[in-house]
């Protein structure tokens, strides 16, 4: 009985709830059995292999796709087609090309208002922008087009334009992906800043397993490799699940900690849950560069 009332209040207090929930195209299963709370407020980083379905996830999320069965509900209230309360950011194209960065900042304002609003609140939505692009560092650069932008000010124009809209999940698709190392861990840095300030829910997918951990107040991998020898009912490798899920309690306030030993063996820990056993057998080391972030060796090496 007071099982039932505690799953009752998560099913309504969570941010995201997902149970039971299955994804297919067509007769191919993408994701099963995945079952997850997210509570208000925390940051999930999402990681797994190259194809395993994570953008899939974030297509359900953001309600452009719908679960072909399970119960899927945001805030309590079954997943509805994308609306205020989800941004997201992609790794590339999440602005308008055509649209200077203040345009494209204050763009999801105009849009969500009416027409007589838009009119009406035109300097209040233009002062809003400003100030979110002050925020950013980039309030001298409003008049300019993102092709006139370095990567990662494109990229910082990208959150302001979603969190402009005060959304409460933040979705994020690799949005540091393209980015070298040096700016790439300057806009962990400046995102968990903007997390801190908004209090938003964060789901974050990158190929990066260190940028996971740095970032994450919850670790979920996603896999179509499972080694708990469970059956498979659409046989092995048909459909992914999430096959760990690390709560996270200390949070880093520099980038230093990634060189510590409990960072590194997260990691490890990470890649022998969720990644080809077959593939793992040739890796020994990181390197950051590779997408899934570990190098395999090459013929000499593995001899
Ligand atoms: N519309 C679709 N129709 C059929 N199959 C699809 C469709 N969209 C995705 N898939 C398949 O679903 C699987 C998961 O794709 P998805 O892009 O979600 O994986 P991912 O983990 O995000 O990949 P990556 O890490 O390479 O970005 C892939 O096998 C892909 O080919």
């Amino acid at each position: 009985m007071e099982e039932k009332t505690s799953l009752r209040a998560l099913r309504e207090s969570a941010s995201l709830y997902l149970e039971n929930v299955r994804k297919c195209y067509g007769p191919k299963v993408i994701l099963k059995d995945i079952d997850l709370a997210v509570k208000k407020g925390e940051f999930c980083s999402l990681v797994g292999p190259s194809g395993c379905g994570k953008s899939t996830l974030l297509r359900l999320i953001l309600g452009q796709e719908y679960v072909t069965s399970g119960t899927f509900l945001i805030g309590g209230k079954p997943v509805g087609p994308p609306d205020t309360t989800r941004g997201i950011v992609y790794q590339r194209y999440s602005l308008f090309p055509h649209l200077t960065v203040l345009q494209n900042v204050v763009l999801g304002l105009n849009l969500s208002s009416g027409l007589i609003d838009r009119f009406r609140m035109k300097k209040q939505f233009h002062d809003e922008a400003m100030r979110f692009l002050e925020e950013v560092e980039l309030a001298d650069h409003s008049h300019k087009y993102p092709h006139e932008l370095s990567g990662g000010m494109q990229q910082r124009v990208a959150i302001s334009q979603a969190l402009i809209m005060k959304p409460e999940l933040l979705l994020m698709d690799e949005p540091f992906g393209a980015l070298d190392p040096g700016t790439r861990e300057h806009m962990q840095i400046f995102l968990l800043g903007m997390w801190e300030k908004y209090k938003m829910t964060v789901f974050f997918v990158t190929h990066d397993l260190e940028e996971a951990v740095f970032l994450g107040t919850r670790i979920l991998v996603l896999s179509q490799y499972w080694s708990d020898g469970k059956t498979d009912v659409d046989g092995p490798g048909h459909g992914a699940r999430i096959v760990s899920d690390y709560p996270l309690a200390r949070r880093a306030t520099s980038t230093a900690v990634k060189k510590s030993a409990d960072f590194g063996e997260l990691i490890q820990k990470i890649r022998h849950d969720g990644f080809d056993p077959e593939y793992l057998q040739h890796v020994t080391e990181f390197d950051l560069r590779h997408p899934d972030s570990f190098r395999t060796l090459d013929e000499s090496e593995a001899g």
